[in-house]
């Protein structure tokens, strides 16, 4: 188990911090991502895991075992983990195969072999195999820099925006494949992401960084279901987030403020409320409605695209208090 207790850190010449005192703990085998607003602190906390930066204060501990920072270790980075950065770092005149081999043992060639086309095939790489790197677009260098740490089977494998190279189609399979290869070889994964999508369908548990400071940590399902604040609940895309007056305006008893997603607001010719359509914005699959109710601004999803200025109905479903 990883466990990270009152973990601080300032970049040296710098007086802010810029991971402030964070504490959870991730069991073996679990998928953890980290997001939050960009320079929230995402990489430096997964750097300081791996042990390339200095913490001033805090403990980082890997089965009972402290871990240390680059001051205390000939080679900076724990030998159990394997992190891949935003920069991919491959070398470039020798072929994708062998950068995959690099760190693999040469004891057994034909297990070599087996690793580095078992990684490249997780990642779709195995036709490039006898490619050099320069050859590569940034997403296949990207790959490749993942099926480097996949053949070394680390029990923790760090990933720094690991599909934020990959298009949409690409993406889903590869990062379905990444994580069921993972899961199968008991690896422990926190990766940092922007697209909640990463977030959602590949993670046991979010943790939600803002400003350094550890907001939320708890199953994905939690998170958006009771986001613990705005911020939270707005890195989850379109959100109502309605104050003590615009909630009783919508019948809602709460002392609180309140935030609904846009589906637990449904448009609906018996709807209680009136609202007036401001705009209708198709999203991909239907449409993102923005609308008034008096002054209280709304968004809702819907079928059909409606008029500006058109008259609509709707019923509020849900709402969490904040
Ligand atoms: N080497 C450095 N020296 C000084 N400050 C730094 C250094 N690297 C990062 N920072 C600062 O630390 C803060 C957190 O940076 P970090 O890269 O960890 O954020 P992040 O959440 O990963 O951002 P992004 O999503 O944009 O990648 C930012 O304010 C950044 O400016």
């Amino acid at each position: 188990m990883l466990t990270i207790h009152h973990l601080n850190y300032n970049y040296p010449d710098f007086t802010e911090k810029v991971v402030s005192d964070i504490n959870f703990s991730v069991q073996k085998n679990e998928i953890i991502s980290i997001i939050g607003e960009s320079g929230s602190g995402k990489s430096t906390l997964l750097k300081l895991i791996y042990g390339l930066l200095d913490f001033q204060e805090g403990e980082i501990s890997y089965n009972d075992k402290k871990l240390k920072g680059p001051s205390y270790n000939l080679i900076p980075g724990h030998k159990m983990m394997k992190y891949v950065a935003q920069d991919y770092d491959l070398l470039d005149f020798v072929t994708v195969g062998e950068n995959v081999g690099k760190f693999l043992s040469n004891f057994d060639l034909d297990l070599k072999q087996q690793k580095i086309d078992e990684a490249l095939e997780v990642v779709e790489m195995s036709e490039y195999k006898h490619i050099f790197p320069n050859q590569l677009s940034g997403g296949q260098r990207q790959r490749v820099s993942i099926a480097r740490t996949l053949s070394q089977q680390p029990e923790i494998l760090l990933l720094d925006e690991p599909f934020s190279n990959l298009d949409q189609t690409l993406k889903l399979t590869i990062r379905e494949k990444i994580i069921k290869w993972c899961k199968a070889h008991q690896i422990t994964v926190i990766f940092t992401t922007h697209d909640l999508s990463d977030a959602f369908y590949t993670s046991d548990k979010i943790l939600v960084l803002e400003k350094g400071k550890m907001i939320q940590f708890d199953e994905v399902e939690n998170v958006r279901n009771f986001p613990n604040s705005e911020y939270v609940a707005r890195l989850f895309g379109y959100v109502n987030v309605l104050d003590k007056e615009e909630t009783s305006q919508l019948n809602i008893q709460t002392t609180d403020n309140a935030i609904i997603y846009p589906e637990e607001v449904l448009i609906t010719d018996e709807g209680i409320f009136e609202g007036k359509v401001m705009e209708s914005k198709f999203q991909g699959r239907d449409y993102l409605i923005k609308f008034l109710m008096n002054d209280v601004n709304l968004v809702a999803y819907h079928s059909k695209k409606f008029k500006t200025d058109e008259r609509i109905r709707f019923n509020i479903l849900k709402f969490r208090p904040l």
